[in-house]
């Protein structure tokens, strides 16, 4: 791993994340620990494969990761989780959920579980050439912790080509705002599940977010999904 997450500035990472919806951490994971991860693919342990063409999810394969995790991915999880949760209380806060989240991974996980949401959330996704990953929100239960982050594995244009990250934006009585990530190989990007606060003239309000993958258009693209609350 580079740095997994310690050497990131996260007041800057707030500020991108209030105003564009995402941000990106950059060599998240270096080429090394991207192998590594990708390698899970065939030797990791997991609870579970989904078909996306099946369910009419787009198409291509992901796998989720069993527990225990991997121990560079649980720490990676837990790691990550606290200054997101700052982030996440502040947005509670503007949108009045009524909504507060633990310091520490390990509570909030132990929330989930006394719902019943037991099952580990992280995955691993696998698209080919056409694979692609339709516009949806990653929602397992009542609990839900509203940001999540997605490491890219591969490496654009010498692994694949197409394949891009896709935002979007819902906003109220108007017209959805895309926005596309470019990500290089280890790159992460953070991202709300499923809504956010946007500062209006008129004060803030909610916007619904989705997240996708565009088509690939050749090659094979790996990346990891971390998702901070399990699933029933
Ligand atoms: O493959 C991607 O970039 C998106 C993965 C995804 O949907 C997720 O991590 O939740
Ligand atoms: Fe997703």
């Amino acid at each position: 791993m580079t740095h997994g997450g310690s050497l990131i500035d996260w007041a800057q990472k707030a500020a991108e994340l209030d105003t564009h919806g995402c941000a990106l951490l950059p060599g998240l994971l270096d080429a090394a620990a991207c192998v590594a991860a990708r390698a899970l693919w065939s030797e990791g342990s997991f609870r579970s494969e989904v078909n996306m063409a099946r369910h009419g999810y787009g198409r291509g394969v992901y796998r989720y990761l069993a527990y225990p995790l991997p121990d560079p991915i649980a720490e990676l999880r837990a790691g990550l989780y606290p200054p997101l949760a700052r982030i996440a209380n502040r947005w509670a806060a503007i949108l009045g959920t009524g909504v507060d989240y633990p310091d520490e991974h390990a509570a909030f996980r132990e929330r989930c579980r006394a719902a019943g949401q037991v099952r580990p959330t992280p995955l691993i996704l696998r698209y080919g050439a056409g694979d692609w990953n339709a516009l949806h929100q990653d929602l397992y239960g009542e609990h839900v912790f509203p940001l999540q982050v997605a490491i890219l594995l591969s490496a654009p244009q010498a692994d694949f080509t197409g394949g891009e990250f896709v935002l979007t934006e819902q906003r109220p009585r108007m017209q959805s705002r895309p926005e596309v990530v470019p990500l290089s190989q280890g790159d992460a990007v953070v991202f709300p599940v499923r809504e956010r606060p946007v500062q209006g003239s008129r004060g803030w309000h909610r916007v619904q977010m989705r997240h996708g993958v565009s088509r690939l258009r050749s090659g094979e693209r790996f990346t990891l999904g971390i998702i901070f609350h399990d699933a029933l």
